[in-house]
């Protein structure tokens, strides 16, 4: 199914550094691989050339230890960081025309509004947790141009529902809610403009074991029934596994591997990878 079509969000040669670099890094570059960093001038090359494809009806897990640009990754592709180099085309998008990271602040806004959404690891960087939840949901309405209240209503009424948010507390601010009932609003507000892509940034971290599990199915059945194309960034393999049809393993802010899920679990190829799927069995 993957290989035939032609991809919805397609990134190429990603690169984000922080720090200016200096004229060691590049001869550096063996030493540098091995790390993220230059030992010079400590320039982090946070990520080094991703490039990627996610299709229609996906779920793309990337998955990789701490300080392996995952979550770089996805801030640069949701402009919530400046990318140093690289280029990205959506289909939903210009048709795919038009490279995301050069467009203007207003296209970038329209972007993050209707063809992207992202859940957070922290919901305090997706939600305003003293506004009411269905606020939350209707404010991302109102910024891609709705004025209705009867329709805001019920479509944040109609998404908090979808995610188990009991109707007497649709009110009530986040600030209020469980870890796990805070990612659901997350996950509801991202929804509500029925976006073709969603990034999900570690979003069960942190949360008890029961927690994870309900929020993982959620994601599961919200994939299944609307089609979503998502990205899952995780350093838990076990997560990927439950969620990821295709998977990328990332280290020190590269590609080390890539394939099917079942194909990275039954047959890794780099020592990182085995060893992240032992420390699974
Ligand atoms: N604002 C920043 N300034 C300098 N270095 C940064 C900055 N943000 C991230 N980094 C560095 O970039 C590298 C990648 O970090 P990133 O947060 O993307 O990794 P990650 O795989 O998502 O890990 P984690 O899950 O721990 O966040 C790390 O070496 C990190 O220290």
């Amino acid at each position: 199914m993957y290989c035939t079509e032609e991809p919805i969000l397609k990134v190429n040669n990603m690169v984000k550094q922080f720090g200016t670099g200096c004229s060691n890094c590049f001869n550096l570059e063996e030493e540098r691989l091995e790390k993220n960093y230059c030992p010079c001038c400590q320039t982090v090359y946070a990520c080094q050339g991703l490039s990627l494809e996610l299709y229609e009806g996906e779920i793309l897990g990337i998955v990789g230890e701490s300080g392996s640009g995952k979550s770089t990754f996805m801030r640069c592709l949701y402009f919530d960081q400046e990318v140093t180099k690289g280029s990205a085309y959506i289909r939903a998008y210009k048709k795919g025309q038009a490279n995301i990271f050069e467009q203007n602040s207003q296209q970038k806004r329209y972007i993050r509004n209707q063809i992207m959404a992202m859940v957070y690891q922290n919901p305090y960087l997706g939600l305003r947790m003293n506004f009411s939840s269905i606020g939350n949901v209707a404010e991302k309405l109102i910024a891609s141009g709705n004025r209705e209240v009867s329709y805001m209503t019920s479509r944040a009424s109609e998404l908090l529902n979808k995610v188990k948010i009991p109707s007497y507390r649709i009110r009530e601010a986040p600030q209020n809610f469980s870890g796990g009932m805070q990612q659901r609003v997350q996950i509801a507000k991202a929804l509500s403009n029925n976006p073709p892509i969603l990034l999900l940034d570690e979003v069960t971290t942190g949360l008890d074991l029961s927690v994870q599990a309900n929020v993982l199915d959620l994601i599961k059945r919200i994939q299944r029934e609307l089609k979503i194309s998502m990205i899952i960034v995780s350093h838990d393999l076990a997560v990927i596994r439950m969620l990821a049809d295709r998977t990328i393993v990332m280290l020190n802010g590269k590609i080390i591997e890539q394939g099917l899920t079942d194909q990275i679990l039954e047959d890794p190829q780099h020592p990182y990878t085995q060893q992240l799927v032992h420390s699974l069995l």
